[in-house]
């Protein structure tokens, strides 16, 4: 709610810390500074300052608001309608920075009105759950369409739909209150109340301004708010805390109840009336109201889902690239590498990034994303150049930040294809596990006015290198592929302080192939308020390829590595030219599972973080060239890799979350190609299945396991390095234990743990440091060996 604000100071506090770093670096180095301090020490010390900043920021911004929430408050019981036109003239000139509450309000409906925001009203992530079937309402049919935008931007509308009194004395008898925080928009959520000392009934009903006033509302002691029809809409808690408020009146009735304090609005939120005990009922209208709006969504979404499934899951467009305004000697390039039509999710984005919007993209994977940012790139870099005088060290224009080191790699190969007729415009990685003194010499010798970066190193290079900040000023598009990724805890802190070193006039894009809500509210971290949203999947819409074959099997956990051994038989038996996959939860255990399937003489390459970097990229290209290979992997290979004509993706254990399983499966399918994605899970990891259960995914009966390839495994296992071993077991336990729903229970978690050990041949459960054991709530529990 205070975000604009605080993120607009708070950047340009963190662009002076920025910039005071970037000064202290010039000139040879940050070695040491004021005080003695080392880097670290100094960063922070500026970190905790900004922070205190921050917070002293947003304190004051919530003063602000609430005044301005009480104003609007004294203006309606007063009579007014104008919330500024209440205060006394000398106050009402004041302007009240950023924005009023209704221009607040009006700014979240509009924001949740947009088109493609839909979704928003969704309490899930993901695609709208179908409703479950209604009995027929009266007249639904001859129902017309109803317009989801007139029911925020008019009254009215409900009013006259629901007989509401429009008037502002009616009004102001039956209140009107709705909820803020974006949520729900539109409809008012009707309330009514008894009065104790009559038998009418009262209708209160909450507006959207209203909730934002919702902490200065106190409730009489014993009202009760019924459950609506949804439990998940905004609740008015009406505690225990808001109740001792109570004050006896002068002449001694305790039962009337004052509303806020007296010392903030007179007595004007003084409520004379007798204390209303509870709610008798809830409108049913409200909720009558809701549903309707949603069908309303859900049929316009099946007609346009059945428009799209029309031309079952095509790839292209029917539009060129010669028909776009885009240089043509990109457009020599894309006929080069064979790109003669655009994707769909092309053609939907590049006029609107071309216009200069900030966007951000959901489109499903293995669909042209990569190109469809990297032409608006390079349509920016063409346009800033030519129209910049010409600097010593050329500017940093595009900035694509890419969570992993090998999808960097990918995009800057792919920019560079496209870039192959344009001279003088060059792009650059700046990815972990390389050198930095390599890249400080590459960006020396050879600037570069693309940058495809992980977001580790590029902050390496903005904290340590003089002068890349000052590139990064002239910086005019910021990229953010696998959005969702990167705007993820894990990577939060660093997108955080990327964004508050480049500057605000910019353009933006996000994309990616999963964008739960969550991640559509935090995005304007990065995106401009006025972005657009596109969505090429459409609320509904299946998030994976009908094409990709999805199966899932179940079966205890000691079974898993021969069913992985089974199933790859099987599929080399009946594809002469394979192309594998297969994704574990952790380095470690796919290290494991490598060496195993390698003394099973398969034919296997392992990938992961563990891994030194020049042999990931060595892997990486084999993998993208070779047909009959199997890679074992983990997350590093997830996203946005494009390996072509992967035949199967096998995902063993279950996925950190519903996105990861949609990117791994998203390996295979590609370019609207045909591909099998199996799931194996251990029965109590079946509570995933949840998560998924809108994605067409099939149970698949457990494969008849000879007793020799059980032999087999057990053999191949032995032979494999205990220290191997014992470190999937603590990398096992870890993930595990990070996943919620199976961490919590930790006598559970460490059992489950030991029979993984015992399934992988060791003798005893590995002993954990008591510091690890410790750190992940294991140290008492049963079972849990601490090393001495
Ligand atoms: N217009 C086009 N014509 C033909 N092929 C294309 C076109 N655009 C992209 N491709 C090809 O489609 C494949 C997938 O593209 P890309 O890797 O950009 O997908 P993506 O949507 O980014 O996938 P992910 O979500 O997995 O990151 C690539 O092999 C790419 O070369």
């Amino acid at each position: 709610m205070y975000s604009s604000f605080l993120r607009e100071h708070s950047r340009t506090f963190s662009k002076l810390l920025c910039n005071l770093s970037f000064v202290r670096s010039m000139g040879g180095g940050p070695r040491t500074f004021p005080g003695g301090l080392n880097k670290w020490q100094w960063k922070r010390l500026h970190e905790k300052k900004a922070k205190e900043k921050e917070k002293k920021l947003l304190e004051q911004e919530k003063e602000l608001y609430q005044a301005r929430v009480r104003t609007q408050i004294r203006a309606k019981l007063a009579g007014k309608s104008d919330d500024r036109s209440s205060f006394s003239d000398s106050q009402s000139s004041v302007d009240y920075n950023p924005m009023s509450a209704k221009d607040h309000v009006k700014a979240l409906a509009d924001r949740f009105m947009k088109e493609g925001a839909e979704d928003l009203w969704n309490e899930d992530d993901g695609p709208l759950k179908s409703l479950p079937p209604r009995p027929p309402l009266e007249n639904r049919s001859v129902r017309p369409p109803i317009d989801l935008r007139n029911l925020t931007s008019s009254r009215r509308n409900l009013e006259n739909n629901r007989g509401i009194p429009t008037s502002v004395t009616d009004s102001l008898k039956s209140r009107h209150y709705s909820v803020a925080a974006g949520r729900i928009l539109g409809p008012r959520i009707r309330f009514r109340r008894r009065k104790e000392s009559s038998s009418s009934e009262d209708d209160s009903e909450f507006s959207l301004e209203d909730d934002l006033v919702k902490p200065f509302v106190r409730e009489s002691k014993g009202s009760q708010q019924k459950t609506m029809g949804n439990s998940k809409w905004p609740r008015f808690n009406f505690n225990e805390k808001e109740s001792s408020d109570e004050e006896s009146e002068p002449n001694g009735r305790t039962s009337v109840k004052k509303m806020m304090s007296r010392a903030t609005l007179g007595n004007y939120d003084v409520k004379t009336k007798r204390r209303a005990p509870k709610i008798v009922e809830e409108d049913n209208g409200f909720s009558e109201q809701i549903q309707l709006i949603r069908e309303e969504l859900n049929r316009r979404n099946s007609s346009e889902n059945a428009v799209r499934r029309s031309d079952e899951e095509s790839l292209l467009s029917q539009k060129r690239f010669d028909e776009c305004n885009i240089s043509p000697l990109t457009i020599k390039a894309l006929s080069s590498a064979g790109y003669v039509q655009m994707t769909v999710v092309q053609e939907a984005t590049l006029s609107v990034c071309l216009d200069g919007k900030d966007a951000i993209v959901k489109a499903k994977t293995g669909t042209g994303k990569s190109a469809a940012f990297l032409l608006p790139a390079i349509e920016a870099v063409l346009k800033a150049t030519s129209s910049v005088k010409s600097h010593r060290v050329p500017p940093i224009l595009v900035l694509i930040l890419c969570p992993t080191r090998e999808l960097a790699s990918q995009i800057a190969a792919e920019t560079n294809a496209m870039l192959k007729y344009h001279d003088g415009i060059g792009v650059q990685t700046l990815i972990g596990g390389t050198r930095f003194k390599d890249d400080q010499k590459r960006l020396e010798s050879d600037p570069s006015q693309i940058i495809v970066a992980t977001p580790g190193r590029l902050l390496d290079h903005i904290e340590n290198k003089s002068g890349f900040s000052v590139r990064l000023m002239g910086l005019k598009m910021l990229i953010l592929d696998e959005a969702d990724h990167l705007l993820d805890l894990g990577f939060r802190k660093d997108l955080e302080k990327i964004v508050d070193c480049v500057p605000r006039q910019r353009q933006s894009l996000l994309f990616s192939a999963t964008i739960p809500k969550e991640v559509r509210r935090i995005s304007q971290l990065v995106l401009k308020r006025e972005h657009v949203f596109i969505d090429t999947v459409g609320m509904g819409g299946v998030e994976t390829h009908a094409k990709v074959k999805q199966s899932y099997l179940v079966a205890p956990h000691e079974l898993h590595f021969q069913i992985v051994h089974y199933l790859l038989k099987e599929h080399i038996s009946q594809l002469l030219d394979y192309k594998v996959i297969v994704f574990c939860t952790t380095a470690m255990v796919t290290s494991l599972m490598f060496l195993l399937l390698r003394e099973m003489k398969m034919k296997v390459r392992e990938m992961h973080s563990r891994k030194p970097q020049l042999y990931r990229t060595r892997i990486s290209d084999e993998f993208r060239e070779s047909k009959q290979l199997i890679l074992i992997t983990s997350d590093v290979s997830a996203r946005g890799m494009n390996y072509p004509d992967v035949t199967l993706v096998i995902q063993v254990g279950i996925p950190s979350d519903r996105e990861h399983y949609i990117h791994r499966l998203g390996r295979t399918g590609r370019e609207g190609k045909e591909g099998e994605g199996i799931l194996l899970l251990a029965p109590w990891e079946e509570y995933f299945l949840d998560e998924i259960k809108d994605l067409p995914i099939q149970k698949s009966p457990l494969p008849q396991l000879d007793s020799d390839a059980k032999l087999k495994v057990e053999d191949s296992m032995a032979k494999i390095d205990t220290s191997v071993k014992e470190a999937a077991y603590h990398a096992w336990l870890g993930y595990y234990n990070s996943i919620r729903e199976i961490g919590r229970d930790k006598t559970m978690l460490v059992e489950l743990a030991s029979r993984f050990s015992d399934s992988i041949g060791l003798q005893k459960v590995p002993a954990l440091f008591r510091k690890t054991a410790l750190k992940m709530g294991l140290k008492d529990i049963p079972g849990i060996r601490i090393r001495k």
